[in-house]
């Protein structure tokens, strides 16, 4: 893939399976990030009136400008490269602290917030699937693995999965065939099982994106 073209990430792409330096994120930048977390949250919860909604308005406005012109493509961007980051630097993601992890098996703590409020205290459900790949990419992608993406994801919902609290997930490997890894998954508050899930990864054939 080297040199070609592609109009997705508007640029050229390199090669995804070589190895490739990591971008190194200036001090402060895991900060930063979790700052526009606590800002998702604080603007999901607020009732602002009309004069704060103005005044919130022009100072996101004003750091959007100023962000703007260190704008890089996707290969050098920091957001959501950032491995060693809780959340991997991207504030899309509900946060996992990886407690443990190994070639098989990974297990972490998440704590779904505001921001990724269902209703009635329960997070969203498209949160959770959110959470689910990523991990389960991460594993799947582990040990020096070629790339795999996810073929399809199964998640069942067997009990809410509450907000604003300290919750277990456990990922491991079930099973690699040729390119085929199966993967599952669960997401635990105490002894409650919230959801669980399995997943199938393909591992990519030079030229796949
Ligand atoms: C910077 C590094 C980033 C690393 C990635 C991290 C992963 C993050 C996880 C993601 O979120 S990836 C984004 C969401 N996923 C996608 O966008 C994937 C879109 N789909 C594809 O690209 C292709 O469909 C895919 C590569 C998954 C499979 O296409 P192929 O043409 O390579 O598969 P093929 O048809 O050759 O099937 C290979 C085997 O997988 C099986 N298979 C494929 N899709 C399946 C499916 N959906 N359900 C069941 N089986 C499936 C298929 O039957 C077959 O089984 P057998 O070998 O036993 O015959």
């Amino acid at each position: 893939m080297d040199g070609t073209v592609s109009a997705r990430s508007g640029g050229r792409r390199p090669n995804w399976w070589k190895p490739r330096e990591r971008p190194v994120p200036p001090a402060g930048y895991p900060e930063m990030i979790e700052a526009m977390r606590l800002l998702q949250d604080r603007i999901t919860a607020a009732v602002p009136d009309a004069a704060m909604v103005a005044e919130v308005t022009r100072g996101l406005t004003a750091i959007a400008d100023r962000l703007e012109p260190t704008a890089r493509d996707e290969w050098s961007q920091l957001a959501g490269s950032l491995r060693e980051v809780p959340g991997r630097g991207s504030a899309l993601l509900p946060v996992v602290e990886i407690l443990s992890e190994n070639e098989t098996t990974l297990r972490g703590r998440v704590r779904f917030s505001r921001f990724h409020l269902g209703g009635n205290g329960a997070a969203h459900g498209g949160t959770i699937p959110l959470m689910f790949d990523d991990i389960l990419g991460r594993l799947a992608n582990s040990g020096g693995r070629p790339v795999a993406r996810t073929a399809y994801l199964h998640v069942n919902y067997r009990s809410i999965t509450p907000i604003d609290r300290d919750l277990r997930v456990e990922i491991r490997f079930d099973r690699e065939e040729g390119r085929k890894r199966l993967l599952r998954g669960e997401l635990r508050d105490g002894d409650v099982l919230c959801a669980d899930c399995e997943g199938l990864f393909v591992e990519l054939r030079p030229g796949q994106p």
